[in-house]
């Protein structure tokens, strides 16, 4: 455990609007949450639900207008929506360092691999073009690309979609940044290199005491790599917890569904029925309530429900975990059978 001290990232209230045609579109709507260092918390939910933009708020990557980003960012005591763009420059390409989904977007075309890596070293450090080529090369290396000192000139083409994500990471990595923000990073790989890279993350977090941020809709990859996780749905938190805690035991209906859908399991076809509300007139109370099987009429009425403590480290936004209702009502009955993995000492 942690010892008393602050958080590394402290994320309150934070909100994030856009202005469109269709008027107000709330993509993040007052959503808490923090990471230590060393830690790896996985935002997870359903595609639109606002997980992109939430992490993209954090250095304010989000372009502003048509975004709104309101509430606080704490980075090291920092808070980040104050900070002026050429402290946040600083701040992206040193100590927070973010990893696309799309390495074909993020890189540029036009300059070899190894420019790009060095050149956020050479911005941002009194590193001379020798020190940063090593400091490369070794990454390259390290993210496993083979022959790294003779690739360090080869432009992004010359690389497949698996060494590309490679090169983003040991772009990301080049100014041993403090939080690691990961968006997706594995979706468009193979098994196996998924594996290799989830690895390598997990190995550079020991070795930098980094905070990850993660970012993926695949439940598999969480269950490797987190130690926390927070559930989004429709711009809101709808539970947050310790990761064994969340899959041993979920409390929303939205996770128990998402947990439901894992691929290999009966449900895993289709996913959850119904979509999600719209992001411009997003329905009164629980925002998953039109969905929810459990769903009564206070559900739909009101704001997004307080959330409640269920355990230590682990809360729920449902009406049911509130004074007066019953929450066994809700409860996930996670067959035994599949998590008779022992409850810690918590
Ligand atoms: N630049 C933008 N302008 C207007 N709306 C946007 C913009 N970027 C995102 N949105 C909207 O914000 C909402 C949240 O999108 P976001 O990309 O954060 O979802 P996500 O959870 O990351 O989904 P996915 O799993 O598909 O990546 C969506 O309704 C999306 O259409
Ligand atoms: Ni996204």
């Amino acid at each position: 455990m942690t010892p008393d001290t602050d958080p590394l990232l402290e994320v309150a209230n934070l909100r994030t609007t856009f202005d469109t045609d269709g008027g107000e579109l709330v993509a993040v709507d007052g959503i808490d949450f923090s990471i230590d260092a060393g830690e790896t918390v996985c935002i997870v939910g359903e595609s639109g639900s606002g997980k992109t933009v939430a992490t993209e708020s954090i250095t304010r990557l989000v372009k502003s207008p048509p975004a709104t980003v309101t509430g606080s960012v704490r980075f090291d005591g920092e808070d980040l929506l104050e900070a002026s763009e050429e402290r946040l420059r600083e701040i992206r390409g040193y100590n927070i360092a973010h990893i696309f989904q799309n390495p074909q977007e993020a890189m540029n075309h036009c300059y070899s691999v190894g420019w790009q890596i060095t050149e956020a070293l050479t911005i941002h450090t009194d590193a001379s073009q020798e020190e940063a080529r090593a400091k490369a090369i070794d990454l390259l290396d390290r993210v496993g690309i083979a022959n790294a000192s003779s690739r360090f000139d080869d432009y992004p083409h010359e690389f497949s979609g698996g060494q590309k994500q490679r090169v983003m990471i040991a772009m990301a990595l080049v100014g041993d940044p403090d939080l690691l923000i990961a968006d997706e990073p594995t979706t468009a790989l193979d098994v196996t290199v998924q594996g290799q890279i989830l690895k390598l993350l997990d190995d550079l977090q020991e070795e930098f005491d980094m905070g990850i941020l993660f970012v993926t809709h695949d439940l598999g990859v969480v269950a490797q790599i987190a130690d926390r996780i927070v559930v989004m749905y429709a711009g809101k938190v709808m539970e947050r917890g310790d990761v064994y805690d969340v899959f041993d035991r979920p409390a929303h209906p939205y996770t128990q569904q998402l947990l439901e859908c894992l691929p290999g399991t009966s449900d895993s076809i289709g996913g959850i029925p119904g979509s999600l509300p719209s992001p411009t007139d997003p329905p009164d109370g629980c925002r998953f309530a039109p969905r929810c099987e459990h769903a009564v009429a206070d559900c739909e009425a009101g704001g997004q429900p307080r959330e409640v403590e269920v355990r230590p480290g682990q809360a729920v936004s449902c009406v049911y975990y509130q004074s007066g209702y019953d929450a066994s009502v809700v409860e996930a009955d996670t067959g035994d059978a599949e998590t008779s993995r022992g409850v810690g000492d918590d």
